[in-house]
C-alpha cells in the first residue's frame, strides 16, 4: 500500500491555523492507514499460523507480528503526538494503543516462550542515554572513595523487621573513620553520577504524559522475563524507570535488611513484596534460562508487582534484594546481564572477619544450626568459613557484567555515624531519586540483639556479651592473614573500575583489625566485636 501525498497532505495551506487543521487531518488518516495495514498483517500471520499448525509454544518470533506491533506502535506514537490536544483525538490514540498492547502481548507471548527454550538471549544494545549515563557513573565513580563499602545479606521477614525497627533505632552506629575530604569529593561525584541515571531513569522528574509509553503499553500483561527484556527497548517517558529498576545483592550480614527497608519508605521506591525472594537462586539455579514459567509470572506480578509499577505509571523504582545473588556472582552476574542490561546493582561488603562473626551467631541464634552448634570454638569455626568464602570472585563477575552500573558500598561507612549521610544520600542521587527522602538516617535491623530476644533468650540479648567473641591473638592473626589477600583484591578491583580508592577502602578493615590486636591484654587474650 502507498500513501499519496497532495498538496493539502504535503503542507500547502497558506495560513497557520488552517496548515494545523489540515496536518492534523492528514496525520490522523495516515494512522489509520497504518492501522489497517498492521490489521492486514496480523491477520494474514496469524492465518499462516494455523495452516502450519503453529502454536504458542513452536511458532518462533513472527516477523510480521514485530512488524505489526511496530507499525501499531509507530501509529500510536503519531497520534499521541499529533493529536495530543486535538478534540476527538483521545479516542483514535486510545484505539491504536490498545490494539497494539494486544499484539505487542500476544506477540511477546509466542516469542517469550520461544527463547526461553532456545537459551541465551541477544543482549540489548545500551541506548545512547544508557552508554553515556555509564560513562559519566564510571568519571564520577572514581571519587566515590571511601563512601564505598562492603556487606552481605538479611533473611528477617518484613512484619517482624517492622514491628521491631523502633526499639532497634537506639543502638549507637559502630564509629568508623574515614577520609573527610574523600567523601565530599564522593558525595559531589556521586551528583553526577545521579544525573547520569536521570538521563536514564528520568527518576525524580515526574511527567505526566496523556498516553501509556511505548514501554509502558509492552510490559502490560507482561508474566515472563523475556517478555520484559522485549519490553526495555521501546521508548520511556521522561521520568518513567526501567522494570525492575535496581537490586540490592547482598553479602549476607552486611545491613542488606536495613538498606532494604530505608529505601522502601522513599515515596519513589516500590520495594519488592518480600525481601530476599531468591528468585533467580532458588526458582532458576541460577540459570535465567531454567525459571519455570509459573514462577516468573509470580515474581514478575506478585514479587515485584509489575500491576501497581504500571498503575503509578513506572515513577518508583522496583527494587529486589535476595543476599545470594552477592555471593554467586560468578554463577549469576553474566547471564542476568544478558536478561536484564539496564539493572543497577547495589553491593555492600563488610570487613570479613567481622561478617563471618555476624553470620555464625545468625546461624546459631536464627535457625540454631552452624558452626558453633558443634562447640567448636568461634576461630575454628571462622576459620573454616573464610577458606571457603571470599568477596573478590563473584565480585569481580558483578563488576564484568555491570561496569558502570554498580554502587559499592563499605559497610563501616554506610553504619558510621560520620559518613552514613553521604553514602545514603549519594546512591539516592545515582538511583535518580530525591536523595533528601524519607531522610538520611538508615536505622538498624537485623541485629544479634533482635533475633536473641525474639528467641526469649532476653538477658542474654541485653548482656554484655552478646556481641563480644573471645579469641587468641595468635588466631586472630592467622584470621587476618586469611582474609587480607582477598580484601586486597577486592580493594584492587574496586579501584581499578573506579568505584572506591583501594587504599583507603583497605585502610578502613585494617583499622578494625589493628583495634581488635590493640584491645588483647598482656596474655594474649583478645575480644572480638564485629565492626
Ligand atoms: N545502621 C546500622 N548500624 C550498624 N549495624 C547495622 C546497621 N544496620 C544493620 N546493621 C548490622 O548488619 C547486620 C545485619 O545485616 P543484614 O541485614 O544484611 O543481615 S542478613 O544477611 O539479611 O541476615 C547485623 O550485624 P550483627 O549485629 O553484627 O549481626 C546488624 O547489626
Amino acid at each position: 500500500m502507498s500513501v499519496v501525498c497532495d498538496n493539502k497532505c504535503c503542507g500547502g495551506a497558506k495560513k497557520p491555523e488552517r496548515t494545523l487543521r489540515t496536518a492534523t487531518a492528514c496525520a490522523f488518516w495516515l494512522s489509520i492507514a497504518i492501522i489497517l495495514l498492521a490489521r492486514s498483517q496480523l491477520a494474514s500471520t496469524q492465518h499462516s499460523n494455523k495452516l502450519h499448525k503453529c502454536d504458542n509454544d513452536s511458532c518462533s518470533a513472527p516477523h510480521s507480528l514485530r512488524g505489526a506491533q511496530n507499525l501499531l506502535h509507530a501509529a500510536a506514537h503519531h497520534l499521541t503526538q499529533q493529536h495530543r490536544h486535538a478534540a476527538g483525538a483521545s479516542a483514535a490514540v486510545q484505539l491504536v494503543a490498545d490494539e497494539a498492547a494486544d499484539v505487542g502481548k500476544r506477540q511477546l507471548d509466542v516469542t517469550g516462550k520461544k527463547q526461553l527454550q532456545a537459551g541465551p538471549i541477544a543482549q540489548k544494545p545500551r541506548s545512547g542515554a544508557a552508554a553515556s549515563a555509564g560513562g559519566s557513573e564510571l568519571q564520577a565513580a572514581a571519587a566515590q572513595q571511601q563512601v564505598a563499602g562492603t556487606h552481605g545479606g538479611a533473611d528477617e521477614d518484613s512484619a517482624a523487621a517492622a514491628s521491631l525497627a523502633s526499639s532497634e533505632q537506639g543502638r549507637p552506629a559502630p564509629r568508623h573513620e574515614g577520609d573527610a575530604a574523600a567523601v565530599v569529593a564522593a558525595h559531589a561525584a556521586i551528583g553526577a553520577q545521579g544525573q547520569a541515571a536521570d538521563q536514564v531513569a528520568g527518576g525524580g522528574q515526574p511527567s505526566q504524559p496523556s498516553a501509556p509509553s511505548p514501554y509502558q503499553l509492552a510490559l502490560q500483561g507482561c508474566s515472563d522475563l523475556l517478555c520484559l527484556q522485549r519490553a526495555s527497548a521501546l521508548d520511556r517517558h521522561p521520568g518513567q524507570f526501567m522494570f525492575p529498576h535496581f537490586f540490592i545483592v547482598g553479602w549476607q550480614k552486611c545491613a542488606t535488611t536495613s538498606l532494604f527497608f530505608h529505601l522502601s519508605q522513599h515515596p519513589a521506591v516500590l520495594q519488592s513484596s518480600q525481601k530476599e525472594p531468591e528468585f533467580f537462586s532458588n526458582d532458576c539455579g541460577y540459570s535465567t534460562a531454567d525459571c519455570a514459567e509459573d514462577a516468573q509470572k509470580r515474581y514478575i506480578s506478585k514479587t515485584l508487582r509489575l500491576e501497581e509499577a504500571l498503575e503509578g505509571d513506572l515513577q518508583r523504582s522496583t527494587v529486589e534484594a535476595s543476599t545470594h545473588y552477592g555471593r554467586n556472582g560468578h554463577l549469576l552476574a553474566h547471564p542476568l546481564h544478558e536478561l536484564m542490561p539496564w539493572l543497577k546493582i547495589v553491593i555492600s561488603m563488610r570487613e570479613p572477619i567481622s561478617r563471618g562473626i555476624s553470620m555464625l551467631a545468625h546461624q546459631l541464634d536464627k535457625h540454631d544450626s552452624g558452626c558453633l552448634t558443634s562447640g567448636k570454638s568461634t576461630f575454628h569455626c571462622l576459620e573454616r568459613s573464610l577458606t571457603k568464602e571470599g568477596y573478590a570472585k563473584p565480585f569481580q563477575a558483578w563488576l564484568e557484567a555491570y561496569p558502570g552500573q554498580i554502587f559499592l558500598i563499605q559497610y563501616e561507612n554506610l553504619t558510621s555515624s560520620e559518613h552514613q549521610v553521604n553514602v545514603l544520600h549519594g546512591l539516592k542521587h545515582w538511583l535518580g531519586i530525591d536523595p533528601e527522602l524519607p531522610n538520611n538516617d538508615l536505622g538498624i535491623r537485623n541485629t544479634r540483639e533482635y533475633h536473641l530476644k525474639r528467641k526469649g533468650q532476653l538477658a542474654e540479648a541485653e548482656s554484655e556479651e552478646a556481641n563480644s567473641w573471645p579469641m587468641e591473638r595468635g588466631q586472630y592473626e592467622l584470621l587476618v592473614d586469611l582474609v587480607r589477600p582477598d580484601a586486597q583484591k577486592v580493594a584492587d578491583l574496586a579501584a581499578k573500575y573506579g568505584l572506591a580508592d583501594g587504599k583507603v577502602w583497605m585502610r578502613n578493615w585494617e583499622r578494625e583489625w589493628q583495634g581488635t590486636l590493640d584491645r588483647c591484654d598482656e596474655d594474649g587474650a583478645c575480644i572480638v566485636f564485629p565492626s
